[in-house]
């Protein structure tokens, strides 16, 4: 017989495994909402989780055999919505975890979702142009039968863009022989993606560190600010705090990280980083990312990959607000450190979810055929996510709870009800 782990035992391998960091959070904001251990039960693992084999001819004639995912939490509210990872870390457990995260992301801005995510075991650097479009279109063969713009509706995500965005819509309008710009969002602009969405992000980043700084009483304006990575999130977001009058003192890649105190020509950055987010490499005098993350500054914002605060590290954060624009970079330990040194968390389910929210009026303008301007796109996020910031602030505070136990009691509650109400719990 096999004894179950108790929580001393739990290794190092346990505490960095983000499904299982996952589960334990929804557990305990299922607790305190009063809900029965089935509904648990139902949530704790996507409901469908597909594995594809994706044979690609590769430029020297020989042929790949890419291993993919795509994950689809819970479909109670409506389709399932959630981006697509080219990494060569991508794993299964990462793949539902992230899926139960745009869950959440889309229970708490309230989009008639349930969450979804991709991936595929690849690293596009070391990838041709044409290598590229051979595996994106082979991905979207392979997961044809579940997704569909009414049923499962992917995006970008790390190391994906709207080019890849482009290839996926082409492909599966060829299947469904009809044109389908409903069927992915993130898409280039003339194919019908929407304005904004390209920065929405790092958008939705800004608007809640603006909402968090107002509670810490900071003012943006002169500002220090840190974040570790440079793509599509980090970059973004470093351009509209430079806007906004901050003092962009640290950024990194994953190579490194530069570091000025009086802080970084965002612009001149922007202008040297390639497609895939890296910019360190043309510096000499870089600092680790672990440096990065200890420097003292007034809003830290990881927005590259997983477990980087942990409890090796975060009694070193020296930062008032840490506003998670990456998908699980910080620990349950972590959080709880934090949170108990006075910090303020903004956990990812909220920070990052502008990316979602802007994907569904990408979608809800392909629907109706008719385009916003990028006005319009900017308002209705705003207002989407200011509400949302300050509902979880609330609960947080009336709830004596963390700020991300209060984001995923807010995001789990509709996925549970409309549960509930299906009579499937
Ligand atoms: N693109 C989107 O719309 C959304 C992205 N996110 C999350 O934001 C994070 C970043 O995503 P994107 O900016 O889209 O990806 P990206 O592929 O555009 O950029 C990733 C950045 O992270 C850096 N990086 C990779 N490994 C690293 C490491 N070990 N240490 C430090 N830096 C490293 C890369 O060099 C690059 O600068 C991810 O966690 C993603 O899931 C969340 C919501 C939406
Ligand atoms: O835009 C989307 O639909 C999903 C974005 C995403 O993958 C995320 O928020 O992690």
């Amino acid at each position: 017989m096999v004894a179950e782990k108790s929580n001393e035992t739990t290794t190092q391998e346990d505490k960095h495994d983000v499904l299982k960091s996952t589960q334990t959070v929804i557990h305990k904001a299922l607790d305190k909402l009063g809900y029965p251990e089935e509904v648990y039960e139902l949530l704790k693992e996507p409901i469908r989780m597909m594995t594809v084999k994706i044979p690609v001819r590769m430029d020297d004639g020989s042929i790949k055999i890419f291993t993919g995912f795509r994950a689809q939490h819970n479909d109670a509210v409506g389709p399932t919505k959630g981006g697509i990872r080219f990494h060569p870390n991508v794993t299964e457990r990462e793949v539902k975890a992230l899926s139960i995260w745009m869950s959440l992301k889309c229970g708490i801005v309230d989009l008639p979702y349930g969450g979804g995510k991709g991936g595929i075991i690849c690293d596009p650097r070391n990838m041709s142009f044409h290598e590229l479009e051979r595996l994106s279109r082979g991905y979207v063969r392979a997961i044809s039968q579940i997704v569909g713009p009414t049923k499962d509706i992917p995006a970008p995500d790390v190391f994906t863009n709207s080019q890849i965005m482009a290839w996926m819509m082409d492909e599966y309008s060829r299947i469904d022989e009809f044109n389908s710009p409903g069927f992915i969002t993130g898409k280039p602009l003339v194919l019908g993606g929407s304005h904004g969405r390209e920065s929405a992000t790092a958008k939705g980043v800004t608007i809640c560190i603006n909402e968090a700084a107002r509670k810490k009483g900071i003012n943006i304006e002169g500002a220090r600010v840190v974040i570790q990575g440079f793509g599509n999130a980090g970059s973004f977001l470093a351009k509209f705090m430079h806007d906004a009058g901050a003092k962009v003192i640290g950024i990194s890649d994953a190579y490194g990280a530069l570091y000025d105190s009086n802080g970084l020509d965002i612009d001149y950055l922007l202008d040297r980083r390639d497609s895939f987010g890296t910019v360190t490499k043309l510096f000499k005098n870089t600092i680790s990312n672990k440096e990065l993350l200890e420097l003292e500054c007034d809003i830290l914002v990881p927005a590259a990959i997983e477990n980087q605060i942990t409890e090796e590290n975060a009694h070193n954060i020296r930062a008032s607000i840490v506003v998670e624009a990456a998908n699980g970079p910080t620990t349950i330990e972590a959080t709880q450190i934090l949170t108990d040194r006075g910090i303020l968390l903004v956990p990812d389910v909220l920070a990052s979810s502008g990316g979602v929210t802007v994907s569904y009026f990408e979608w809800v303008q392909n629907n109706q055929g008719y385009y916003w301007t990028e006005e319009e796109v900017e308002e209705r996020l705003e207002k989407i996510l200011v509400k949302s910031f300050n509902n979880i602030y609330d609960t947080a505070q009336s709830r004596r709870v963390d700020m991300r136990l209060a984001a995923y009691m807010v995001g789990v509650r509709k996925m549970a009800e409309a549960s509930r109400f299906r009579g499937w719990i």
